[in-house]
């Protein structure tokens, strides 16, 4: 353990179960066993070096007679603040890019193609202090920022998508969002898709500085397969995952930031959800570390960002998660031809009523709804 914080819930069933019944309680926790992806040595090596774990996995799907597989690998990462969050603005937004360059390259040895980081992950998750100054001071423009630009030398230098989740200033409207910018592998910018739900939650203060996202569920074409990106809080919101799933997306990424005492035991449970009911992937990705908030007023500390990133998919398993504690890149291979495989098993999609709550629903939203429940 670091601390007083438990490293990963894997490692301790792992230690303290015997051989057999560890196998049998991983089947009923996690689901069909995920196969260990063989990655090269010099991007272990490379991690080692510079001080991240380093997890592959993959999920096979059944093998078809008419489609090939449609095999994908998704880099998701994790990772600490660089600087006290007293350092200067630009040397912390530098300090965040290079290590993330860092990483970035270690996915490129192990042949990822869509790579995902954290929810503004250029900074520190500042929001319970309400406080705007320094914090607004990280938002940058979606288009133009040097966030993105630093995304973009990425993207064309590994031929990789870069799904950029920022703090972004909208000069033109004069307006803060919780943006993640996506990345085309040819270093074209896609385009961008806001937070949806902003929480009104314990520290949570973030409709002090940004307010809805306004960009719907777009999903984003790659030449990879049909991603969408459902960013932190959206994550208990079924509807919202079910809109992306609804608009073609076959991989969902999670951006988030996130603390134990809050949300830890719902972690493992929301994201899965969603691949189970939306036939498709979904990948959680969460921060690490205790951010300490010096010399501002309302808080100095948020509590621990557990880390603990993790990919499902529609057939109910899931790859072992990340630390709870540790920077981390988890390398997950993804077989796309099992969405469609588990739709036709399971038939969600067919089964839904989705007309029926349509209509149920647009009528429980009016101002003038009477519930449907008879009384004696
Ligand atoms: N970043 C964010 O929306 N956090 C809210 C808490 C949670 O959803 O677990």
């Amino acid at each position: 353990m670091a601390g007083c914080e438990l490293d990963s819930l894997e490692e301790t069933l792992e230690t303290h179960l015997p051989e057999a019944e560890l196998r049998e309680v991983k089947r009923i926790l996690f689901g069909k066993q995920t196969e260990k992806l063989d990655l090269p040595a010099c991007a272990v090596d490379a991690a080692s070096e510079r001080n991240f774990e380093l997890k592959g996995y993959k999920f096979e799907a059944t093998q078809e007679q008419l489609r090939p597989p449609r095999k994908v690998r998704v880099g998701l990462v994790q990772n600490h603040i660089v600087l006290p969050t007293d350092a200067p603005v630009l040397d912390q937004i530098n300090a965040m890019h290079s290590r993330i360059g860092e990483i970035v390259e270690v996915a490129a040895m192990c042949g990822v193609n869509i790579v995902c980081f954290q929810e503004t992950w250029t900074m520190p998750f500042a929001f319970c202090t309400r406080e705007k100054e320094p914090w607004t001071e990280f938002a940058e423009s979606a288009e133009d920022g040097n966030t993105t630009h630093f995304c973009q030398e990425l993207a064309r230098k590994y031929n990789m998508v870069v799904v950029s989740p920022i703090l972004e200033r909208d000069e033109q409207h004069s307006t803060l969002w919780n943006t993640a910018v996506v990345i085309s592998n040819s270093g074209n910018m896609l385009g961008k898709t806001r937070k949806n739900h902003i929480p009104r939650i314990g520290d949570f203060n973030e409709s002090t500085y940004y307010m809805e996202g306004n960009t719907g569920h777009t999903v984003f074409q790659t030449q990879f397969g049909r991603i969408a990106v459902n960013i932190c809080y959206g994550r208990h919101h079924p509807l919202n995952w079910f809109m992306y799933s609804m608009n073609g997306a076959e991989i969902i990424f999670n951006p988030s930031a996130t603390v134990g005492a809050l949300s830890e035991p719902m972690w493992a449970i929301e994201a899965r959800n969603a691949a189970i009911a939306n036939h498709c992937f979904t990948c959680a990705i969460n921060r690490v570390g205790t951010t300490l908030l010096f010399g501002f007023t309302a808080h100095h500390d948020f509590g621990h960002f557990y880390g603990s990133s993790y990919v499902a998919a529609p057939d109910g398993s899931r790859s072992p998660g990340l630390s709870r504690t540790r920077d981390g890149l988890l390398v997950v291979e993804l077989d796309l031809n099992m969405n469609r495989q588990i739709s036709d098993k399971w038939s969600f999609k067919m089964t839904g009523r989705y007309a029926e709550y349509a209509e149920e629903l647009s009528a429980a939203v009016r101002h003038d709804f009477k519930p449907n429940i008879v009384k004696e």
